[in-house]
């Protein structure tokens, strides 16, 4: 049982707080808006479906809110729910049957999956061209060389909410602490593609806090509840906390909380995300940016 998310937002001086649950719910109006036009123009309806492996509640709760936000920007939302003991084999059978279907532009098979399966031969079998988690070696490595990828999620959500409160983000220090495939190493591209100059960080760096300090952009994507402390940041730096820990009450219930200790943070940073409320509604909404853009493509825009 989670506790109402007391969103830790109250009395924040304004222009502290970079809204990404607001900021995702007006890429999504954006997005409803292009798929009509599509629709319109092309007479194709873009397609996104999930594959669900086993019972796992956290993953239910976001395969439910991406079905319902795939639906309400008019996209066609397919789900597959598979149980915990299916065979790699039949997994890879229907991302087969999925890489053929013309009214399918995206597949995204919710991660982790149970321990018999290989993810990385999953990932690899979904169709670049398909792949909206933006997770496929082709994608990554386009990222990387600059070529035409499908962008991983969370990274996308990231960039465009410090695009937005920064606008110019050249010659800025970023520092990314994580170095996943999913979200700390695509991270790093995206910040040197807007030509920040990036620092990767990691459980083997030495003195963290003291790179940290270095930092006018911080992302945090290590996994570790309210880890960043408001003295490891450079005053005024911005912080975008892409942690999404599940971490259990005195009472019994639990809620969710950053990789960042917002309560020490926010008075150091000059803008923050904060959780819930920030990254995980961008991840959401740029995966349905992905699958229009999929779409897109598949008709040649
Ligand atoms: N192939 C794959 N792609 C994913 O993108 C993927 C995945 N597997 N496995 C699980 C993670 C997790 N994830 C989240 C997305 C949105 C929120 C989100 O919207 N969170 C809200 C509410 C959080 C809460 O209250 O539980 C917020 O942060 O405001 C959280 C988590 C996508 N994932």
């Amino acid at each position: 049982m989670t506790t109402p998310a007391t969103l830790p937002t109250e009395n924040l001086p304004t222009g502290k707080l970079i809204d990404g649950k607001a900021f995702a719910a007006t890429l999504r109006a954006q997005i409803a808006v292009d798929v009509a036009a599509l629709k319109a123009s092309h007479g194709v309806q873009p397609g996104l479906a999930v594959v669900l492996v086993g019972e796992d509640p956290a993953s239910q709760i976001y395969v439910r809110n991406k079905a319902k936000q795939t639906v309400e920007c008019g996209m066609k939302s397919v789900e597959h729910k598979l149980s915990a003991d299916t065979p790699e084999a039949d997994l890879l059978a229907l991302i087969d049957t999925l890489n053929a279907d013309p009214t399918i532009h995206g597949i995204l098979v919710q991660l982790p999956v149970p321990k018999h399966i290989d993810a990385d031969k999953i990932i690899a079998a979904i169709r670049p061209d398909k792949d909206v988690d933006g997770f496929h070696p082709m994608n990554a490595g386009l990222l990387a060389t600059g070529g035409k990828a499908l962008v991983p999620c969370t990274p996308l959500g990231c960039s465009l909410l410090l695009k937005d409160h920064l606008g110019d983000l050249s010659g800025k220090h970023a520092v990314v602490i994580g170095r996943s495939n999913i979200v700390g190493k695509p991270m790093a591209q995206l910040l040197l593609q807007e030509s920040c100059t990036v620092t990767v960080a990691h459980s083997r760096t030495k003195d963290l806090p003291a790179v940290c300090r270095e930092a006018d952009i911080v992302v945090a994507a290590v996994g570790r509840p309210e880890m960043v402390k408001g003295d490891w940041l450079k005053p005024g730096a911005v912080v975008i906390d892409v942690g999404i820990n599940r971490i259990a009450l005195p009472d019994g219930k639990s809620k969710v909380v950053g990789d960042v200790d917002f309560a020490s943070a926010a008075p150091v940073a000059s803008a923050i995300t904060p959780v819930p409320g920030g990254v995980g509604p961008m991840t959401i909404a740029c995966l349905l940016k992905n699958t229009l853009t999929a779409c897109q493509r598949s008709v040649g825009l």
